[in-house]
């Protein structure tokens, strides 16, 4: 059930942007019902970040209408409500993990006094209550971009928007992630996650696959093989992108 008038978290009519001369998202039509994990697929360079980063409000030349969370995208008053965590990972590098989380929690508007609690709840949930006290310049990749997403999920946020959080890790990290998504999905939060791996696509209750900008499928996984008469949706992607023949 909705949280909020018409059940809608995001609702994009017509989206696009022009990024380098060229539009590299096109005519994007889109409705996503509050609680829903959608994931977002689609051949490198189709448009996801753009769109995700739309749906942020960190995006120029966007036209078109894009609503989040009853709001315009980019409303300031959408700041706290909204958690990102970027393909490249925003982390200060001569900070700790916990001096980076205890900033993200003050910079969410996380009260002083909850600050080290909610830092410990987020070090948890993904797997790096180890590592707390190191720089994190000394991480690696995957640990790195992993307290991107402790960053991104502390506060938690009505709408959480991950771009490609599971690169770099390894496949019972990348189970356990997405099974704390779908958890936060059920508590009510709205996710946006861009993924390349297809297996882990198929744990979405929804796919958007987009190509050269444009919207390809919006569907469940279910439907999608049905509709492409596939077995996995690693084959129903290819049956879909693969250009057209003559
Ligand atoms: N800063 C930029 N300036 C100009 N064009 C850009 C810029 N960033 C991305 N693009 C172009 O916009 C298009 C969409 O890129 P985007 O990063 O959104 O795709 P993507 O689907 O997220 O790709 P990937 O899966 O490789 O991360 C691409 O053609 C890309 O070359």
């Amino acid at each position: 059930m909705g949280r909020h008038a018409g059940g809608l978290a995001l609702e994009a009519d017509r989206v696009g942007v022009v990024r380098g001369g060229r539009r590299v998202v096109d005519g994007v039509d889109l409705a996503v019902p509050v609680g829903q994990l959608l994931g977002v697929v689609g051949p490198s360079g189709g448009g996801k970040s753009t769109l995700l980063r739309a749906v942020v409000g960190v995006q120029e030349r966007v036209s078109g209408r894009l609503s989040v969370l009853g709001r315009p995208a980019g409303d300031p008053a959408l700041r706290r409500d909204i958690g990102y965590g970027p393909q490249s990972g925003a982390v200060y590098q001569d900070l700790t993990v916990r001096q980076n989380l205890a900033y993200a929690a003050a910079a969410a508007g996380i009260r002083r006094s909850g600050r080290a609690a909610a830092v410990d709840r987020a070090l948890g949930e993904v797997d790096l209550g180890g590592l707390a006290d190191r720089l994190v310049a000394s991480l690696s990749g995957g640990q790195r971009s992993r307290v991107a997403l402790a960053a991104a999920v502390l506060a938690r946020p009505r709408l959480l928007v991950l771009d490609e959080p599971t690169v770099g890790l390894d496949p019972v990290l990348r189970r356990d992630l997405w099974a704390f998504f779908r958890a936060l999905a059920a508590d009510g939060t709205t996710l946006l996650v861009s993924s390349h791996v297809m297996d882990e696509a198929e744990r979405c209750e929804s796919l958007l696959l987009l190509r050269e900008g444009r919207v390809v499928a919006h569907d469940t996984p279910e439907d999608l093989m049905s509709r492409t008469g596939t077995r996995d949706v690693g084959s129903a992607f290819l049956s879909l992108v693969e250009p057209d023949t003559p």
